[in-house]
């Protein structure tokens, strides 16, 4: 690790990729990675060597459905294809905006996006039971009518509307860590992980594709331990993590310590499926030797990272 700079991981979620969820045009998603670069390049520029993950629910979703739209046409496309779409494509728009961010303020420095696959279990019990929301928010009545009619998976998202779900299985293992430290160590800036990195399986000595979509907080807080850095930023759509959340009770948390966290998680403060998963990545972070998880939104990460916003687990 290039010893002038600290490396962070900070994983962007795929919801705050999304502007508008009425508004989903490729522009608007471009816009919306043009805004997060404009903070990453302010820490690049402060000294921090990001390393860049972000998730792909809403994208993935929205390929499936074309996929399936077309399916008169042309030949269905499986999910862990269509996974690497999104991970090309985000990784096309935030290695682009990033180049310029950083150009517009004088600072030279390689990026590169890593198509990366990660390791499942092909006996995890996730895909019995799909938990990942992905594509647009529904009515109620919109969702049981693609249960009804296409045989969706589907299931309330946060308080926030119905979205149809897929299999998650854990990740285990990230084949390119090794590719990623090393142009990491050489000074570029990485974008890695993208929506959890593309599920495989080992079957004899080959690697096989796997539908799914990995949880990429989960598979960020690994990538962050296979490189030793010490903090994992978790940016979403929220400033805070709150106890009681979405009640007249709701209370935002500025810290927490590990035990703490795992205690709320017991007691089911956090939204399956999109806050838990998020602290569970925090907890596995830590105790893999992170010293810091953070999680907010890309708007207060800068003081959040000076301590000043954002939900901070530590030991
Ligand atoms: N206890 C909680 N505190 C804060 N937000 C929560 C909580 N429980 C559920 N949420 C919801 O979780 C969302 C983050 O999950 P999600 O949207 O799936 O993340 P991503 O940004 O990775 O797509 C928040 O925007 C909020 O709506
Ligand atoms: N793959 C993934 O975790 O995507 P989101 O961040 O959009 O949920």
């Amino acid at each position: 690790m290039s010893s002038s700079t600290r490396a962070i991981v900070i994983a962007v979620g795929g919801n705050a990729l999304i502007k508008d969820p009425k508004r989903i045009s490729v522009g608007d998603q471009a816009e919306a990675v043009r805004e997060a670069c404009e903070r990453i390049a302010s820490l690049v520029e402060e000294g921090y060597t990001p390393i860049i993950t972000h998730g792909n629910g809403p994208q993935v979703g929205f390929l499936l459905r074309r996929a399936e739209l077309a399916q008169a046409d042309l030949p269905p496309l499986p999910l862990d294809v269509l996974g690497a779409d999104t991970q090309g494509a985000t990784g096309y728009l935030f290695s682009r905006s990033l180049r310029n961010c950083l150009a517009r303020r004088g600072i030279h420095r390689e990026v590169a996006a890593v198509v990366t696959q990660t390791v499942v279990d092909p006996q995890d019990p996730a895909f019995a039971s799909p938990s990942k929301p992905v594509g647009s928010f529904m009515t109620e009545a919109e969702a049981r009518a693609h249960q009804e009619r296409d045989g969706w998976e589907v299931r309330e998202d946060a308080g926030r509307g119905w979205r149809r779900v897929v299999p998650s299985p854990s990740p285990v293992e990230i084949i390119e860590r090794d590719v990623v430290k090393t142009l990491v160590d050489s000074g570029s800036l990485v974008i890695a992980c993208g929506g959890g990195g593309i599920p495989v399986r080992r079957q004899d000595d080959e690697l096989v594709g796997v539908e799914a979509v990995i949880d990429k907080d989960l598979a960020s807080a690994l990538l962050a331990s296979c490189l030793g850095v010490k903090d994992l930023v978790i940016c979403t759509a929220v400033d805070q993590v709150c106890l009681s959340f979405n009640t007249p009770d709701q209370r935002a948390l500025d810290t927490m310590t590990v035990e703490e966290a795992a205690s709320y998680l017991a007691d089911g403060q956090f939204g399956a499926g999109s806050m838990a998963p998020k602290i569970e990545s925090a907890l596995s972070f830590l105790a893999e030797g992170g010293e810091r998880a953070i999680i907010t939104s890309l708007e207060a990460l800068q003081d959040a990272l000076e301590g000043n916003a954002g939900t901070r687990i530590t030991h």
